[in-house]
């Protein structure tokens, strides 16, 4: 890593490639389907079979011969029924039709189906009332896939659809990224666990909740572990305990300039965590490095609850995107319209909350890095570059939408 700017802050966009520098992909695995919601595939997979494998009826009714329909009302025999699965069909003759269920596949000499609802629904003899076409109703074998098609490729995140697909060309295990794990540790004496009473100087613990969420909305799986007190030692021994089912650290306080920086003053002589002022309000004070025989990732983010979430959003989360092979760089931004005046201080690039309408956004009330509330308010962050201190009202400004 280099070194800081002189005099000064490190700029946002080095401290993001330091971070992407050490963090890398983690390596493939194969799971399971039913394990592999959320990941992202690390393979191409292609289909065996074309889906439908064989043309099928998409509605209840009778596969007839278009010809011998055309000129409905018809009366015509019913030579048997064809469920879904049955695969002994007997060819339709020339003036003769087949009841057939949806799925179920089109039996020989027939072109189209007939729905029920043109019929008077006969079992043994049916009258038509009207005409299908050729091809009516019917799904071609190979209309969605072709034998052989990439249905998903390598760095698509499965979801639902995608797990669906993945089942619907028969695959049971794929390869995927794991969903990177990712644990969470809070420091500062002051903090009370929500559900507990309140004693006068506490505050209710926050960013553990907030921290381990944005990790699953990034595709990982968040692990809370709990707030430990100012103690550098308490926080090292919870460390190393959480370390075993870790991918990756995320701890929030105790880096700034204060008598108790716990964090800092327990991963600051390791010599293997760095700590540093980056030119960004809010999120200045941050550590990164890596701590532990398997050279884990740690992100030891500042304790105001903002200036957390921000540092998140720049810095850990296309951290996650790598480790779970994803193209990652700074969050990308929308061109907006601001509806009120904007300050930020010089020389640090601003991350005001706001609210995004359209091509405008208009900044909340409240842009302290303490102010939570008005973060929860907002679903956009307001860029405001390093060598812009204010801006007017109506100026546009880069966005990004959380
Ligand atoms: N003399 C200076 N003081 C401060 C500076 C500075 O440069 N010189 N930087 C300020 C900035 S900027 C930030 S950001 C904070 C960072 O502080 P720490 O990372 O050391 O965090 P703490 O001191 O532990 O807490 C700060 C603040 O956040 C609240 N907090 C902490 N953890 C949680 C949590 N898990 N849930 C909810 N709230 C939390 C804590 O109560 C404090 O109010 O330092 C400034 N100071
Ligand atoms: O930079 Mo601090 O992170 O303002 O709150
Ligand atoms: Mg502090």
């Amino acid at each position: 890593m280099k070194q800081s700017d002189p005099g000064g802050l490190k700029p946002v966009d080095r401290h993001l490639a330091d971070i992407l520098t050490t963090v890398q992909p983690l390596p493939p695995l194969e799971v399971d389907l039913e394990r592999a919601l959320g990941a992202v595939l690390a393979e191409d997979v292609s289909s065996p079979v074309a889906l439908p494998p064989f043309d099928n009826s998409a509605m209840d009714g009778y596969a007839v011969r278009a010809e011998d329909v055309a000129g409905a009302p018809v009366s015509l025999p019913v030579i048997e029924d064809i469920a879904a699965g049955d695969a002994e069909l007997r060819a339709v003759g020339p003036g003769l039709v087949t009841r057939i269920m949806t799925g179920a596949p089109m039996p020989g000499g027939a072109d189209a189906v007939v729905p029920v609802e043109w019929t008077d629904g006969g079992t043994t003899r049916v009258t038509i009332h009207k005409a299908a076409p050729y091809g009516h109703a019917v799904r071609r074998a190979g209309e969605d896939v072709q034998a052989g098609d990439v249905v998903l490729s390598a760095g698509t995140r499965i979801g639902a659809a995608q797990l669906g697909i993945l089942a619907g060309v028969g695959r049971r295990r794929v390869v995927v990224r794991p969903r990177p794990r990712v644990v969470v540790l809070s420091t500062g004496a002051e903090l009370a666990e929500p559900g507990k009473p309140l004693a006068h100087g506490q505050i209710w613990e926050s960013n553990s909740f907030m921290l381990a969420a944005a990790v699953r909305e990034a595709g990982g799986e968040g692990f809370r572990a709990g707030a430990v007190t100012d103690d550098p030692q308490v926080f090292l021994e919870r460390l190393d305990a959480q370390l075993v089912r870790a991918d990756a650290v995320i701890t929030s306080g105790g880096v700034s300039m204060g008598a108790y920086e716990p964090v800092k003053e327990a991963l600051g002589p390791l010599g293997t965590v760095r700590f540093e002022k980056v030119a960004m309000q809010p999120g200045m004070p941050q550590g990164f490095g890596v701590v532990g025989p398997d050279k884990v990732p740690i992100f030891a983010l500042p304790g105001n609850p903002v200036s957390s979430f921000v540092s998140f959003v720049l810095f850990v989360k296309p951290a996650l995107r790598r480790m779970q092979g994803l193209p990652a760089s700074l969050p990308e931004t929308v061109r907006a319209v601001t509806t009120s005046p904007l300050r930020s201080p010089e020389g640090r690039r601003s991350y005001l909350r706001g609210v995004l309408t359209g091509e405008t956004v208009a900044p909340v009330s409240g842009q302290g890095s303490h102010q939570l509330a008005a973060l929860a308010s907002a679903d956009a962050l307001i860029v405001v570059p390093e060598d812009v201190t204010e801006l007017p009202a109506g100026s546009e400004v880069e966005v990004i939408a959380l």
